[in-house]
């Protein structure tokens, strides 16, 4: 997806050392009584895709809120990017997020007043830097929307809107990017030509920087969904059941996204209706495919 920005030699070798988000004995309790996280131990690949599913209230959002450094877990600890995030001050969080991390939404989150350029841009400017322009023409470009720069949010459809906070998330060539239900308002061509565009960034590898320092991989996805078609896209789905990890299924290049929707649909029903056995790490696994 481009050049990523340079980065000092050490920093580039502490991010390769870690996984891209490390979570070790993440807990999140609200109040005494909600255990919403139970200690959650993972380690996600850098140019990894990841979906995430489980029940309602299984603790989806608050596993993508704490890795992604948006709230604090009560205990353990998470690794970013090759940063350890849970004892950074507020400020150095923050800049971490602006620069480091990419975020698509639901609700596609973007400003009404600003163009699509501009809500573009706006990460750049969060971050203090340039607004690179030809960096926002690009994005856009690889969204499919490069001639919709100047259009503002109400004058897109739900798909391009999503798009346009999809070049937004990678505007900063960002190490993570964390999507949170990104075709839950979506139809489902519109929602799979979304999920291309995320598993793009995963899949085309940046180039580097011309003094070699900068990274050679593409992004890591972590995506919070409820639709089985959505996390056949990925390499990795892992499940979730009441605040703790209750297995995974690996992405089998062998199967269509629509085979490998059935299986995960298929576990997520067992999870649902807590069928012995279904819901524990180490269950054996059916093979998926993206
Ligand atoms: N701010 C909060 N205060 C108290 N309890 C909370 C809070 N946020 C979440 N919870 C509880 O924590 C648990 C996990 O919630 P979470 O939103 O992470 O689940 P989820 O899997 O994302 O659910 P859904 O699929 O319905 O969005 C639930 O029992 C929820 O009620």
């Amino acid at each position: 997806m481009g050049r990523r920005p340079e980065r000092p030699p050490n920093e580039e070798a502490r991010t390769q050392a870690h996984g891209a988000v490390e979570l070790r004995a993440v807990t999140r309790r609200y109040g005494r009584s909600v255990h919403a996280l139970r200690g959650i131990d993972l380690t996600l690949a850098h140019r990894s895709f990841t979906a995430v599913m489980g029940p309602s209230g299984s603790g989806k959002s608050t596993f993508l809120q704490c890795a992604a450094g948006l709230d604090r877990p009560t205990s353990g600890t998470v690794h970013l990017a090759g940063t350890e995030i849970s004892s950074l001050s507020e400020n150095k969080l923050t800049v971490l997020r602006r620069t480091r991390l990419g975020f698509v939404f639901q609700a596609f989150n973007l400003l009404p007043s600003l163009t699509a350029e501009q809500n573009v841009l706006l990460p750049l400017r969060l971050a203090g830097r340039r607004a690179d322009r030809d960096r926002a023409a690009e994005v856009l470009g690889q969204v499919g929307l490069g001639e919709y720069a100047r259009r503002r949010p109400d004058q897109l459809s739900g798909g391009q809107q999503q798009r346009v906070a999809l070049a937004r998330a990678l505007v900063t060539r960002p190490d993570v990017i964390f999507a949170d239900e990104p075709t839950g308002a979506l139809d489902t061509g519109t929602a799979a030509e979304v999920l291309a565009l995320l598993r793009n960034a995963v899949d085309t590898p940046a180039s580097p920087a011309p003094n070699g320092h900068g990274s050679t991989y593409g992004a890591t996805v972590v995506m919070v969904t409820h639709d089985p078609t959505a996390a056949a896209h990925a390499d990795r789905v892992l499940f979730l059941a009441d605040g703790a990890l209750a297995g995974h299924l690996e992405r089998d290049p062998s199967l269509s996204v629509p085979q490998a929707a059935e299986h995960i649909a298929t576990r997520m029903t067992q999870l649902t209706a807590a069928v012995p056995g279904a819901a524990h790490t180490g269950t054996p696994y059916a093979r998926v495919a993206a």
